[in-house]
């Protein structure tokens, strides 16, 4: 298993949107705005649901990837940190009691 986790991403997009690079796709999305990062989200989210429904395995692998790229982008754009998302998912999973049974081995 890689051990690359969606916060490396973040913390990668973080400086790239920063950075003065001409080359830097992500520097360009942001310059563009949320209107047009909100769209390419809406893009990936459609081409990823495609891929699911055609069981393209290797197309879904590389539609989510594009889709979770382009929605951390989004996020920055608007100010939501991962952290954000996370502890939203965190406080779901807690109230539905199911994270101690997830840690726990199956029997
Ligand atoms: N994960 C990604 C990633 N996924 C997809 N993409 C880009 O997303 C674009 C999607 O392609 P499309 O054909 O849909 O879009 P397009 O050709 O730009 O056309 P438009 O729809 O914008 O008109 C491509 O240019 C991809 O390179 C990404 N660009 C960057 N990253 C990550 O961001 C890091 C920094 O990238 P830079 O900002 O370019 O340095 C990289 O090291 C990667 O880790």
């Amino acid at each position: 298993m890689t051990g690359f986790t969606l916060s490396d991403l973040d913390r990668i997009i973080a400086a790239r949107a920063a950075s003065d690079d001409a080359g830097s796709y992500t520097r360009k999305l942001m310059q563009k705005g949320v209107g047009k990062i909100a769209q390419k989200v809406g893009e990936e989210a459609v081409e990823t649901a495609i891929a699911a429904v055609e069981n393209d395995r290797e197309g879904l692998t590389g539609e989510v990837a594009d889709l979770l790229y382009h929605l951390l982008v989004l996020m920055r754009a608007r100010g939501v940190s991962l952290d954000e998302v996370m502890a939203e998912l965190d406080r779901r999973t807690a109230q539905s009691g199911l994270a101690e049974k997830a840690a726990r081995p199956p029997e």
